[in-house]
C-alpha cells in the first residue's frame, strides 16, 4: 500500500449514506472472488469519488475484469460489498444498475440489429420514453461519429465501431457512473480523442468514469485517480500524482507489478536455428 490510499478503518465503518454525503459514488469493501484455485480478486477495497476520472491498471490476469464485473452486478462476489451511489449492488441490483452504465469486456452485443435499433433497444430497456430515446440516439450517433453506420447491422461493424456503439448504449440512460472495461481497445486515435472529450464533458458535469486500460500514458494524461491492481489486490491507489510520485506511472507500475525480469532465462531465443 502506498501514499494516496484512501481506505482507513473509519471508511469501513462509514454507512452508505455517509459515503454519498462525502461524495463517494463507489465504495468497494473486501471484494473477493475465486475460480477454483485461482484467487482472481482478493479482499479488494476501492473508493471512487463523484466527478472522478478513475483508471484501473494491472497486468494480464490481475483481476480487473473480474472486479469490474462484480462492481456492475454482472458477476456475484464470494465475499465483500459494493455500494454505488449509496445502493448495495448485490442487495438491490436493479436499483444499482439504474445508476450504472457499463461497457463489459468480451462484450456480446445483439449484432443482428442495426446500430440505431441497438441503441433504441438499450434506451427502451432502461425505461426511457420512445421520443427521448430517439433524440438521444441521434445525439449519440453524432457524438460518436456513427451517423452513417446507424442503418447498418452491428455484425458488419469493425471492432472499433462495435466498441463505440456499445459505449453509446452504456450512456443512453445518463447514468451517474460509467464503468468501462478497456474502452479504447481497437479504437482509432481520432475516435479515442473524441471519446475522451465526451467522457471529460461527462465528468466535468458531475459524472464519474471508472475504466480499465493497459495504456499508462493514457491514464497519466486523462485520469485524475488510479488504482494499480496486482494479483487481485490494490497495491496503490489515489491521485495519479501521488501514486506515480517522482517517476512516471509506467515505472511505478513496473516496480509494483515486477515486470522487469521477463527476458531472463530466454537466452535460447538468441541462438537462432538454421
Ligand atoms: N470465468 C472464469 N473462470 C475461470 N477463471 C477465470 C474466469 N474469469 C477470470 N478468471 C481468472 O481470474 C484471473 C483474473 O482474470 P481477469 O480477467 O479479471 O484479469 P484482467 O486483469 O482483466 O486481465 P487482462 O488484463 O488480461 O484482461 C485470471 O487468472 C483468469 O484466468
Amino acid at each position: 500500500m502506498v501514499e494516496g490510499r484512501a481506505v482507513t478503518p473509519l471508511d469501513e465503518e462509514r454507512s452508505d449514506e455517509r459515503a454519498v454525503e462525502l461524495g463517494t459514488v463507489l465504495a468497494v469493501r473486501g471484494l473477493t472472488k475465486s475460480f477454483g484455485d485461482t484467487h482472481a480478486v482478493d479482499a479488494l477495497d476501492l473508493d471512487v469519488h463523484a466527478g472522478s476520472f478513475y483508471g484501473i491498471v494491472g497486468p494480464n490476469g490481475a483481476g480487473k475484469t473480474t472486479t469490474l464485473s462484480m462492481i456492475t452486478g454482472l458477476l456475484r462476489p464470494d465475499a465483500g460489498s459494493v455500494s454505488v451511489n449509496g445502493t448495495d449492488v448485490w442487495a438491490d441490483p436493479a436499483a444499482a444498475k439504474r445508476t450504472i452504465g457499463v461497457l463489459p469486456d468480451r462484450l456480446r452485443v445483439f449484432d443482428r440489429l442495426t446500430g440505431a435499433q441497438l441503441l433504441y433497444y438499450a434506451g427502451m430497456l432502461r425505461g426511457l420514453k420512445s421520443d427521448v430515446v430517439r433524440s438521444r440516439v441521434e445525439d449519440l450517433a453524432r457524438a460518436f461519429g456513427l451517423e452513417d453506420a446507424m442503418g447498418r447491422l452491428v455484425s458488419d461493424y469493425s471492432a472499433g465501431m462495435v466498441k463505440k456503439v456499445s459505449l453509446a448504449a452504456a450512456m443512453i440512460h445518463s447514468p451517474r457512473i460509467l464503468v468501462l472495461d478497456e474502452p479504447f481497445e481497437s479504437v482509432d486515435p481520432v475516435s479515442a480523442a473524441r471519446i475522451v472529450e465526451i467522457l471529460r464533458t461527462y465528468v466535468d458535469n458531475g459524472g464519474t468514469v471508472v475504466l480499465s486500460s493497459h495504456s499508462m500514458d493514457f491514464i497519466q494524461r486523462v485520469c485524475d485517480h488510479v488504482a494499480i491492481i496486482v494479483e487481485g489486490q490494490v497495491l496503490a491507489a489515489g491521485a495519479v500524482e501521488d501514486v506515480r510520485g517522482p517517476v512516471s506511472l509506467e515505472e511505478r507500475f513496473l516496480e509494483l507489478a515486477g515486470g522487469r525480469k521477463a527476458a531472463e532465462g530466454m537466452e535460447w531465443l538468441h541462438s537462432f536455428s538454421g
